[in-house]
């Protein structure tokens, strides 16, 4: 409470403090900005007319040490000019010293719910920001290093970025780090996929459309560039945009506008664009697929996406890093690893990359009966392209069998009585090949 009129300054403190508040006054702006430099407020009432000070420009000063804290301005009656200004200033609201008195307490609460909400937007943000960030990125492989260090420096500036890579190589990943890394990380980060949409509603859907532009258009409709105004939008799998959308995404890349459908004037945006695409656009350049324009307007900065098998060595800590999360979630503790279960992930060839590691990794976690994780919690076939990739000695018959019986002793989940009648051979002859082959 800043006010160097003591008596109405102790009258208002009273009111507030009855209301089990604590309030710390202040009688000049000197002895106020001292006070908020050291501790935070979560409101503060201010007269406009202070010995060292005007109120109305004070709140900036205030804002400037405490963004969040919400500032009320008591102003001289009848002074509507300065309430104004003290609102552009970026006070909450204003009142009218000495006559408004019934009003602060309910204009308190609502500056205390605005002060806490922006302080739980804040933190929110904060946890987002985290989440995404490129801390988070998995990866020590020189080829994952450098993929971070270049989308690191690029997240800093302005510029369009175009993500390449298998499908499950982390496009969606970078995309979001290289947002929440840089000045935009505050604004809306929007996600599309281009190949989820037929042409008509790609178009209303990024660019929005005005009512009665087509049946069914009952209301105005922002599109997702207008959504991601001042942020990011991440056009994944743009290689499956149809041609004549694809002129539109170089429009605004030109000119920062683009036209609702149904409407005649532009409209400006200042939106960064990363695409993604798992297509070899060149070659859909020339088969006519893509626009070559765009294909060089989007490459600017280009940043290949290693596949899983250019960078074999981070499996390990992909499994380190999935399996407890999914453990977690199943009740499950998983403690040791077996060095033949991560071999054998280290020889898959990985068609659906870090997506299809995590569903084999949350399977093998189901599968799990006791707190190792073996291979024979792996899909059969991952057992089998271990065996058939290894050598030509693995297309043995005995390595056949061993894998054959394997499986079924999975199935029966290690029941051999029941193994032994599926498999068509006595019990006693399974015990000596589970014994002989070490199963
Ligand atoms: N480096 C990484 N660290 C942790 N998780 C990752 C990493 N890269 C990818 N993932 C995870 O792998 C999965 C696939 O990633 P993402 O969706 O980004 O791939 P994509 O290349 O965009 O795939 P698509 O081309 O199919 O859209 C997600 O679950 C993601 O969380």
């Amino acid at each position: 409470m800043i006010d160097d009129e003591e008596k109405l300054r102790k009258l208002m403190a009273r009111i507030i403090e009855l209301e089990k508040f604590q309030v710390f006054q202040a009688e000049d702006a000197t002895t106020a900005l001292k006070k908020i430099e050291q501790q935070d407020f979560d409101a503060i009432i201010c007269d406009v007319k202070l010995p060292d000070a005007n109120g109305v420009e004070l709140i900036q000063q205030i804002k400037k040490i405490q963004p969040l804290t919400e500032v009320i301005l008591l102003t001289a009656y009848g002074n509507i000019p300065d309430g104004v200004q003290a609102i552009k200033n970026g006070a909450f609201d204003y009142i009218t010293k000495g006559d408004d008195n019934n009003r602060i307490i309910p204009l308190l609460y609502r500056a205390l719910e605005k002060t806490e909400l922006s302080k739980r937007v804040t933190q929110l943000e904060q946890k987002v920001e985290q989440k995404y960030s490129f801390d988070n990125i998995i990866g020590t492989s020189k080829v994952i290093l450098s993929v971070i260090d270049m989308s690191r420096k690029v997240a800093a500036t302005d510029t369009t970025v175009l993500l390449t890579g298998e499908t499950g190589t982390g496009k969606e990943v970078f995309a979001q780090a290289i947002h929440y890394g840089g000045n935009r990380r505050n604004k809306s980060f929007v996600a599309i996929n281009c190949s989820a949409f037929s042409k008509d509603l790609l178009e209303s859907e990024l660019f929005g459309h005005k009512a009665g532009a087509f049946t069914g258009a009952l209301k105005d409709k922002k599109g997702l560039f207008e959504e991601a105004n001042f942020g990011t939008i991440f056009l994944d799998e743009i290689g499956e945009m149809p041609l004549d959308l694809q002129a539109k995404i170089l429009r605004v890349l030109e000119t920062k506008e683009f036209i609702k459908i149904g409407e005649t004037k532009p409209t400006k945006v200042d939106v960064r664009i990363i695409a993604a695409t798992n297509r070899e656009l060149d070659k859909e350049i020339e088969n006519g697929q893509f626009r070559s324009d765009l294909y060089y307007r989007l490459s600017v900065f280009q940043i290949a996406l290693p596949s899983l098998r250019d960078r074999v060595e981070d499996i390990k800590l992909f499994v380190n890093d999935f399996a407890p999360v999914f453990a977690a979630k199943m009740n499950k503790r998983i403690k040791l690893l077996s060095p033949e279960y991560i071999k054998t992930l280290e020889q898959n060839t990985w068609k659906g990359n870090i997506r299809e590691l995590r569903n084999i990794i949350e399977r093998s976690i189901i599968l799990a009966d006791e707190d190792v994780l073996t291979v024979d919690c792996l899909p059969f076939e991952l057992q089998q392209s271990n065996i058939s990739d290894n050598a030509t000695s693995s297309l043995s018959m005995t390595n056949i069998e061993k894998a054959h019986i394997r499986k079924v002793l999975n199935y029966t989940k290690g029941n051999k009585a029941e193994a032994a009648r599926l498999l068509e051979i006595s019990i006693a002859t399974l015990y000596r090949k589970v014994e002989e082959y070490k199963l």
